[in-house]
């Protein structure tokens, strides 16, 4: 793989177009591939306000035709299955596989499923679409990319490098590490921590700090953190509940006055990304015998407002 390799993107919303028109804009060639045709000329808007223009190829799935170099998957994490599933006929054997998706739902099986290198990457780029030909790159972050086989022996370490550093070169920090899994692990717990409750009372990120909400906000840590202990999974920085505390406080603070993705599904009546982050973390707590009501009450009236029509529950 080189700058100039042929990057598919499938699922051109903001992280796919974010991705894409960073690496247009670097050399790359690049093809976006959706349910439905986007315009071909495409704008970024930097986080320091500058507009980046590109012209991409741009397709839908159904008429997909040639021979990618890499596929990235952008969609949502409940839309990457069926969306692989139309996509492998299209791919030659062998083909790498790149899986943007939080949480740790589709990854392993994926993994196991693809014919060809899958490498997982978890970020904290911020991005959200406005309208059909303009990507907002609203905060700057870091891209962590690495495979689930085990760490002493990763499976794709130089095509993991080599997309590391195309990323890098096109403005979106990228490295590669051998712990894809923690990593991924840790995300979905912080995720799982704030996502589902300021969805469910719509409420900014920064408002959980309330004396309302904070004890909510410990008794799903405590849960959260009793699980990840049964998975053998640690926090970034220290031990246990307390290690668990400090990262998820800390990204209240950092984000405190972002709304959360999960409550823009909420308020956008969409279907949220619940499966992929608590579904993990209940299946954990099952397999280990743990309880977490509280996860568990928050992904029933999840799954709870998607069965009753999204937008007309609760
Ligand atoms: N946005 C961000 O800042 C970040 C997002 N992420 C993660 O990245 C993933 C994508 O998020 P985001 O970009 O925000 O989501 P979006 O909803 O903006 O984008 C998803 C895109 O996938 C498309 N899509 C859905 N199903 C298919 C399909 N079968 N074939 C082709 N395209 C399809 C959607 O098309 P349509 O328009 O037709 O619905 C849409 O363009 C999520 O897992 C999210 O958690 C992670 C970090 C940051
Ligand atoms: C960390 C957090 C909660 C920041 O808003 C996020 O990742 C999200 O909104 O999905």
């Amino acid at each position: 793989m080189t700058l100039s390799t042929h990057h598919w993107i499938v699922g051109p919303g903001a992280l796919g177009r974010l991705i894409g028109l960073r690496l247009a804009t670097s050399g790359s060639l690049v093809t976006l591939a959706g349910r439905r045709p986007l315009p071909e000329r495409q704008t970024l808007i930097t986080p320091e306000g500058t507009r980046l223009d590109a012209t991409l190829f741009t397709t839908t799935l159904a008429n997909l035709a040639g021979t990618p170099d890499v596929v990235h998957l952008t969609t949502k994490a409940y839309g990457a299955e069926g969306a692989h599933a139309a996509l492998a006929p299209r791919l030659p054997a062998g083909t790498p596989l790149v899986l943007w998706q939080n949480g740790f739902g589709c990854q392993p099986r994926l993994t196991a499923r693809h014919d060809g290198p899958v490498l997982c990457a978890t970020t904290t780029e911020g991005a959200f679409v406005e309208g059909d030909d303009r990507v907002v790159h609203a905060g700057h972050g870091e891209t962590l990319i690495g495979d689930l086989s085990p760490s002493s022996n990763a499976a794709h370490g130089e095509l993991a490098r080599t997309l590391a550093s195309a990323l890098t070169q096109a403005g979106l920090p990228a490295r590669t590490v051998d712990d894809i899994r923690r990593r991924l692990w840790q995300k979905l717990a912080v995720n799982a921590a704030i996502n589902p409750l300021v969805a469910r009372f719509r409420i900014l990120n920064g408002d959980l700090r309330a004396p309302r909400y904070r004890p909510l906000v410990e008794s799903l840590i405590a849960e959260v953190a009793a699980i990840l202990a049964a998975e053998g999974i640690d926090p970034p920085e220290g031990q246990g509940a307390p290690g668990w505390q400090a990262l998820v406080w800390r990204v209240i603070e950092g984000t405190a006055g972002n709304r959360a993705s999960m409550l823009q599904d909420v308020l956008a009546a969409r279907p949220t990304e619940h499966e992929a982050i608590l579904g993990p973390l209940l299946d954990a707590a099952d397999a280990h015998g743990l309880q977490a009501p509280g996860l568990a009450e928050l992904a029933a009236w999840l799954r709870q407002r998607e069965l009753a029509g999204i937008g007309n529950c609760c």
